[in-house]
């Protein structure tokens, strides 16, 4: 179980704090939404089969009439984070994984090249395919390790007095985790700032890398990581299974970006072109 991001993020980050998702408007509109399916799952409600996160945490307030941690107002934070945490990430991911294959229309054509030979034109992805498909593994964990995305984790509070690795960080102390500094380490990567799938590969197998740490790592890591590499996969497939992503005539793409929350890129336009 976790606790809602507005916990534990402090309320001033030094950084542009305004995805889309956080502005006031949308932010309300959002609530509304999450308002009205709770509603609904309490309407029709069966305690005896829970069909999803709102029914099983309803269970849990009606285990202690609502007097326990498990509140209706937490279960709103809950799933607005989840929301919020799932869609955005994922988006994001695959706006650079566009812009990527558009920039490299080699690495895109290998690509393509796997989806016809392992899935063909005849029927959709399918997260099976993915064990056949070494290179498309390889350029999906390259999109997320070059794009970073949450360079710096979600931001944590220490509840204790802790030391670590010599250094005392008082209790309060709120804790930002530098993944950039893992996935673009001099020491680990071969070419840390190129985009270059053969980070992933050896002898032509997909080769899982401990730097990568997209999702960053221990107890509070990305509980979403599992959908994440799921939809991951099965979008990229299924985009570049169908379209070819070109650089428009006379336009020259970049990998400007934007930090907020997450770090996303400038908005660009490419052509999708039907294959
Ligand atoms: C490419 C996609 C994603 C990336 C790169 C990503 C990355 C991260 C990172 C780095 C953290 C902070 C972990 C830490 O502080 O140690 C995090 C937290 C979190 N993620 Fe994701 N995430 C992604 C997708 C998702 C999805 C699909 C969901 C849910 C459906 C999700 C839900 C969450 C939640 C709820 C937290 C906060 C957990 C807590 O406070 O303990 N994420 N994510």
């Amino acid at each position: 179980m976790f606790m809602p991001l507005s916990h534990t993020t402090p309320p001033c980050l030094p950084i542009n704090c305004q995805p889309a998702c956080c502005n006031d408007r949308n932010s309300r509109l959002l609530k509304s939404f999450v308002k009205e399916r709770i509603d609904k799952h309490k309407e029709d409600w069966n305690p005896s089969e829970s069909r999803d996160f709102i029914d099983c945490y309803l269970q849990e307030i009606a285990k202690d009439n609502g007097n326990g941690i498990f509140q209706e107002e937490n279960l709103m934070a809950c799933a607005v984070d989840l929301l919020l945490a799932g869609t955005e990430t994922t988006s994001t991911t695959i706006r650079w994984a566009l812009l990527y294959m558009a920039m490299y229309p080699e690495i895109q054509a290998r690509v393509q090249a796997e989806i016809d030979t392992v899935i063909g034109q005849g029927r959709q992805p399918a997260l099976d395919d993915r064990s056949n498909m070494p290179y498309t593994s390889a350029v999906i964990h390259e999109v997320q390790r070059k794009s970073n995305i949450v360079p710096f984790g979600v931001p944590r509070m220490t509840v204790k007095d802790t030391v670590v690795d010599g250094f005392r960080i008082p209790k309060g102390t709120t804790v930002l985790t530098n993944l950039t500094s893992v996935m673009f380490d001099q020491n680990e990567w071969e070419t840390p700032d190129a985009f270059n799938p053969g980070h992933f590969l050896k002898d032509g197998q997909f080769w899982k890398r401990e730097s990568f740490v997209p999702f960053a790592i221990g107890k509070r890591s990305c509980p979403g990581e599992l959908l994440a590499r799921t939809e991951l996969f099965l979008f990229f497939t299924a985009l570049l299974q169908k379209f070819t992503f070109q650089v428009p005539p006379d336009t020259t793409l970049g990998l400007q970006f934007k930090l907020g929350i997450t770090l996303t890129p400038k908005p660009y336009k490419i052509c999708a072109v039907p294959r």
